[in-house]
């Protein structure tokens, strides 16, 4: 059993809560894309539902598959939005931005009158912060806010190096909305909320990538007995 099964069987379950007539938040990432790409079977079958992605990659492989799509501004609440992580923990705090679409991930999450996210059991974990932590920042004063950021980090109790992340070229990789990525390597994060907190308050800090009292439940799936196992945190209802 391999992780895109293992994605596969967490989208396949997410597609149960799908209703006609939804508006439905599209995440990103390859657990998302598996969970579009199913969707698309449904919509080419005659399902009618509305889609608002959360980045470039989701809007393109969404339009490909023929799914109907809509901004946030033209579609301001949403039902309900799927989505992958890159940590989980029990109480369904998550850590998003590994494919650096954070910004409109959370927007449209809040958007939503539910977040249901969809991901490999491996990605649930007992303390948050294994997972680098993706900070959006503004490119002006790039150097003045990482060292601001540096400080808010060790403010929360955490440590650990913030590196502005990059692409293959060696140029700052940059957003869907054009600002960078810091990426907080702290190992644990032993307060999130504090850590959230402590980051908001620095000016150039567009967003970061801990989602707390955001997601409403989580689909993990994980191998057993050459099978797909799925196990559900939080409420589907
Ligand atoms: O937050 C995200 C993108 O910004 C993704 O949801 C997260 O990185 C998980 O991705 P994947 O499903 O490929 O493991």
């Amino acid at each position: 059993m391999s992780g895109p099964d293992l994605r596969r069987a967490a989208a396949a379950r997410a597609l149960d809560l799908i209703e006609p007539g939804m508006r439905l938040g599209l995440g990103t990432g390859s657990t998302a894309a598996a969970f579009v790409a199913l969707l698309g079977e449904r919509v080419g079958a005659g399902l009618d539902i509305l889609g608002v992605p959360t980045s470039e990659a989701t809007r393109a492989q969404a339009e490909s598959l023929g799914i109907r799509l809509a901004t946030l501004d033209e579609q301001p609440e949403l039902d309900l939005t799927i989505d992958g992580a890159d940590e989980v923990d029990d109480q369904l705090r998550l850590i998003k931005g590994g494919g650096a679409a954070l910004l409109r991930e959370k927007i449209v999450a809040c958007a939503s009158r539910r977040m249901v996210v969809i991901a490999d059991a491996a990605k649930h974990v007992a303390r948050l912060g294994a997972f680098p932590l993706p900070i959006e920042v503004n490119p002006f004063g790039l150097k003045a806010t990482h060292r601001a950021v540096e400080a808010a980090v060790a403010a929360a109790g955490c440590s650990g190096a913030v590196r502005l992340r990059g692409r293959p070229d060696g140029k700052p990789l940059v957003t869907d909305g054009g600002h960078y990525i810091l990426d907080a390597h702290l190992g644990a994060i032993p307060d999130p909320e504090a850590l959230g907190a402590a980051l908001w308050a620095v000016p150039g800090v567009v967003e970061h990538g801990l989602f707390l009292g955001i997601a409403d439940a989580a689909i993990l799936a994980a191998a057993r007995d050459g099978q797909a196992e799925v196990t559900v945190l939080g409420s589907l209802a």
